[in-house]
């Protein structure tokens, strides 16, 4: 069975991330390329970290107009992504219309509430209450508007995944036990997040930054 960790590849430079690939490409299930590497690289890059035989996530967040996200999903067709994001805040004709312009064999999931944001960061924004009842709101809406699935922290995803059994819930933010949690609010370790129904397991920082990555990717394999 492949690993459930994708590893977040955020840099701008393509050699770099060649290299972060081919370093722990044994153990994981898929790479993550992100907005810093795809308006850096677009998608010559895309198809060159495609070579790694492993599944693509696009990770691009897309938020606009249903018109224009509908077109920059069909606009992405010719790389084939495994799964790819659009945030759950663009309202449910968005959603809608991106998944209605995915491909078969990509799963479109929403991004609810980043996990770098808190309770605190939420009312900045206008949004009132816990960081939690705004993932189960847009957690719904993402379930009703057809998409396969969402991104939420690991704090959230056992509340999500009793109303939506079947739904693909994508975890970013975790950390190993004791791990630098960087600009993340809302994080859980690999194996709580895989214990609570976390489908994938997005993880950047602790493997890419470790002085051996293929090691970091090793360690938290052996955890799940
Ligand atoms: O809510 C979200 C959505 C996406 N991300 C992305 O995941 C990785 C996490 O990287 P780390 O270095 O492990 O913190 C990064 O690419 C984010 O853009 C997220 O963190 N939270």
């Amino acid at each position: 069975m492949s690993s459930p960790v994708y590893v977040a590849i955020d840099t701008p430079d393509l050699a770099k991330a060649e290299t972060l690939a081919a370093q722990v490409k044994r153990h994981v299930g898929g790479l993550k390329l992100g907005l810093e590497f795809f308006c850096a690289n677009g998608h010559h890059g895309v198809h060159e970290m495609a070579k790694f035989g492993l599944p693509i996530f696009l990770d691009l967040k897309l938020h606009d107009i249903p018109n224009t996200v509908a077109k920059a999903v069909q606009a992405l067709h010719m790389l084939e992504p495994a799964i790819l994001t659009v945030h759950a805040a663009g309202g449910r004709a968005m959603l809608e219309d991106a998944k209605a312009a995915a491909g078969v064999n990509t799963k479109v999931v929403a991004v609810t509430v980043l996990t770098s944001l808190d309770d605190a960061d939420l009312l900045d924004i206008g949004v009132g209450g816990r960081a939690q009842d705004q993932v189960r709101r847009l957690a719904d809406l993402a379930q009703s508007a057809g998409l396969d699935g969402i991104v939420c922290s690991g704090e959230e995803v056992a509340m999500v995944k009793q109303a939506w059994s079947d739904g693909f819930f994508v975890v970013p933010g975790v950390r190993p036990a004791g791990g630098a949690k960087g600009d993340q609010k809302r994080a859980v370790t690999p194996r709580e997040a895989l214990d609570r129904g976390a489908s994938i397991l997005v993880v950047g920082r602790p493997i890419s930054l470790a002085e051996d990555p293929d090691l970091a990717a090793r360690e938290i394999e052996a955890t799940l």
